[in-house]
């Protein structure tokens, strides 16, 4: 069996090359890192670190590695005759290898059993997203003549897995925890093969639980962090004011969970409970800056802070302490990085209701514009 994996790089190596490791594929990784890919073509196994209570390590072979910036015809050929194919390259990415699954999927032949694609991203239905760009990429016609060719599955993965040190090469550090969780009904009964993965029937509870727990609590903690002047994540959530204020955020985000998808009370606080605690896993060097990166997208309107800060505005709830996240998320002015440059310089030059508008993505007339509009007054005013 025969994986092709899009994003040779944290979640890439540590998570899903591992667990299709463990199925049994044979993994080809496909990213636009020459040195990465270089170092990986010339290996033949890697290492993954579990860290935490229980700590192992696995050994990764049985792969090898394409350059798709400069390779781009080899990855088409490999992905027309692959089992699976996998993305995690970051949400904003999946426009640029949507094309080359496209070709992948013309070239494939239609006596094959449909390509599972599977887009392993931190949103909300990323798989469905990506296969829109595949269709935008081929033309909605010639997207039909392929489309039987294809079963796209959404999926929600779960594994803390920090930066690497630079002295770390191929191997990888992650967390003791993870979850993969896949849509079963596109696949009509014959799921594949992956034993480390479960599959359910509806996916959207899972895929919000996941995206508005840990990575809510993920991303307050570190922009509570960075506002604090703290470097890791262990660190911010040891911080007792910090606890404090994401358990708020955590404990906003489980009453909108268990009214909308009828989670027991009891259980998903257990789960935010866990979830605090693999945030302070003192073993993971997972740093503020990387949890806080890409502001912009965060703070989008389906995202980790509005996703379900507008779920519950609309139920008529104030969400007082999203808002508190929101509000150290826009004081996010990490040099370093690019969306949280964009940020600064959208409240720097625009007034607070466009700037509002922008950064979020609602409308003035929806019920948590006016609470937010409030937020941007404050923080561009210094209060
Ligand atoms: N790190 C985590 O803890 C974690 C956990 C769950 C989900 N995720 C999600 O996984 C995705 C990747 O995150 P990461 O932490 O592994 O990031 P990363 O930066 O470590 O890896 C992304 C990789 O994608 C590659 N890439 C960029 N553009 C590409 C392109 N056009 N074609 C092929 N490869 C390309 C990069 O070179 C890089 O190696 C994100 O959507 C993230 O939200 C991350
Ligand atoms: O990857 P992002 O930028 O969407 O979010 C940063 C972290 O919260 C994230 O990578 C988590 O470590 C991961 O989602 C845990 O499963």
């Amino acid at each position: 069996m025969k994986a092709v994996h899009f994003g040779a790089g944290n979640i890439g190596r540590g998570f899903v090359g591992l667990i299709l490791h463990n199925a049994a594929y044979e993994v080809v990784f496909a990213d636009v890192n020459a040195e990465l890919i270089d170092a990986l073509a010339s290996s033949t196994s890697y290492q993954v670190f579990e860290v935490g209570m229980s700590p192992r390590t696995w050994t990764v072979d049985n792969y090898r590695a394409l350059n798709s910036a400069t390779h781009e015809a080899e990855v088409v050929a490999e992905i027309a005759t692959a089992d699976i194919v996998t993305t995690a390259v970051g949400p904003n990415i999946l426009r640029f290898v949507a094309p080359v699954i496209g070709r992948a999927l013309q070239a494939r032949s239609a006596d094959l059993p449909p390509l599972q694609v599977m887009a392993c991203e931190n949103a909300i239905n990323a798989t469905d997203a990506l296969r829109g760009h595949i269709v935008a990429s081929l033309g909605a016609d010639a997207f039909a003549e392929v489309e039987a060719k294809a079963i796209f599955a959404n999926t929600a993965v779960d594994r803390i897995v920090p930066g690497q040190a630079p002295d770390a090469g191929l191997d990888v550090t992650v967390e003791d925890f993870f979850e993969w969780a896949i849509e079963s009904p596109p696949f009509g009964g014959a799921v594949p093969q992956i034993a480390e993965a479960h599959f359910v029937p509806d996916l959207a509870p899972y895929i919000e639980r996941k995206l508005f727990t840990v990575n809510t609590g993920h991303a307050a903690t570190a922009y509570l962090g960075y506002e604090h002047g703290v470097a890791t994540i262990a660190e911010a959530i040891s911080v007792p004011e910090i606890f404090t204020a994401v358990k708020a955020v955590l404990h906003e985000t489980r009453d909108l969970l268990v009214e909308k998808h009828e989670f027991n009370e009891a259980v998903q606080e257990t789960y935010l409970e866990k979830n605090l605690a693999r945030f302070a896993n003192p073993y993971l060097p997972d740093t503020v800056d990387r949890v806080g990166r890409a502001p912009l997208r965060k703070l989008s309107r389906t995202e980790r802070f509005i996703g379900p800060a507008s779920q519950l505005a609309e139920r008529g709830v104030e969400p007082v302490a999203l808002l508190e996240a929101v509000r150290a998320a826009l004081r996010f002015d990490f040099a370093g990085d690019e969306e949280a440059v964009e940020l600064q310089g959208i409240l720097a030059t625009l007034g607070a209701a466009e700037a509002t508008e922008r950064i979020t993505g609602l409308g003035a007339e929806h019920p948590l514009f006016e609470m937010v509009r409030r937020v941007v007054v404050s923080v561009q005013s210094n209060a």
